[in-house]
């Protein structure tokens, strides 16, 4: 794999992140049969965007989430890149039909979009212009399922995909929550960590619904559908999340993790990650 970034020593310091993190990936067991040693030696620096795509099979792109300097990237790409890869973009909303329209190559284009912290989150939303070729698809696909992503194919594209237009109920309605008075920043969040979070951290909506009636998911939606719709009445509007609901927030969540420990709040994150993903390849 090679790197390549515009920005000076930004590939280099990348390189230095992986680096740092590769000891506890592989304490906890998720180099698969290889070393920090060897996973590090397979990733090099390139010095141009040429170099970096040369004789590449797949390519991701990661600049920053702006739809211009995407098109002017994939544009720059489909020149440089081997005219057989594919070229994806880790965009987390912009619709891989406005980056690409331009394009000789769009079939070979599409959208897969990683969930961050990517490297210990495997779910991957692969998102098709009305060009990209059923052949791109499955090789993005094919790929991500190989290095034990969990890629998922969005069958057209919508603005927001999947994930983040699923993200986006959630916080719409934990910022109404909070902007209503009816609940602490923590309450929200322990509703999440320690209510919906476990169940859905090896179950989807759908199959938590199946298990939680006598008859499946057609008795759930039978027994609890009104109460539902009725709840759904309640949410049609939407807080400011710029409002003082943020000043809220932000006061909660500075209280529970002061700014300066953001950092090695992430690490914690990432560390309970790691041992959340170890536990899932035990139980495959
Ligand atoms: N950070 C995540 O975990 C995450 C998760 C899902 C999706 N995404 C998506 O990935 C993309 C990058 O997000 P980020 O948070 O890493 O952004 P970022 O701003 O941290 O990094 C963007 C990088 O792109 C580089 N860059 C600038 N112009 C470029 C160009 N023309 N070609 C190549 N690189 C260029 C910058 O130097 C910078 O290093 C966005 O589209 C974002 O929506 C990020
Ligand atoms: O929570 C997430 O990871 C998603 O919202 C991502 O898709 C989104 O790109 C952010 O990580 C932005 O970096």
């Amino acid at each position: 794999m090679r790197l390549w970034d515009p920005a000076a020593g930004a590939a280099a310091e990348a390189h230095d992140y992986i680096a740092a993190m590769l000891p506890d990936l592989a304490q906890h067991g998720l180099l698969g049969d290889m070393s920090p040693e060897s996973t590090l030696e397979a990733i090099t620096i390139a010095d141009s965007l040429e170099e970096a795509v040369a004789d590449a099979d797949y390519i991701q792109e990661n600049a920053p989430e702006q739809l211009d300097v995407k098109q002017r990237l994939f544009s720059d790409l489909d020149r440089l890149a081997p005219q057989d890869a594919v070229l994806a973009s880790s965009t987390s909303a912009l619709l891989p039909s406005a980056i690409t329209e331009g394009l000789t190559g769009r079939a070979r284009c599409i959208v897969a979009h990683p969930v961050n912290p990517p490297h210990l989150i495997p779910l991957v939303e692969l998102v098709p212009s009305p060009w990209t070729a059923p052949e791109t698809v499955a090789r993005a696909e094919s790929l991500m399922a190989e290095i034990g992503q969990t890629p998922v194919r969005v069958e057209r594209e919508i603005d927001g995909f999947l994930l983040n237009r699923l993200q986006t109920a959630v916080l719409d309605e934990a910022f109404r929550l909070v902007d209503g008075g009816y609940a602490s920043v923590e309450a929200v969040d322990a509703c999440m960590s320690d209510g919906l979070a476990p169940r859905w951290s090896f179950m989807g909506p759908f199959e938590t619904i199946d298990l939680n009636a006598p008859g499946g998911v057609r008795d759930y939606v039978t027994r609890y559908q009104g109460m539902f719709m009725r709840l759904a009445d309640t949410m049609r509007y939407s807080a400011d999340w710029t409002g003082a609901v943020l000043d809220t927030v932000e006061a909660g969540r500075r209280a529970r993790v002061p700014e300066k420990d953001l950092r090695a709040r992430q690490m914690w994150r990432d560390r309970k990650l790691m041992a959340h993903a170890a536990f899932r390849h035990g139980q495959n």
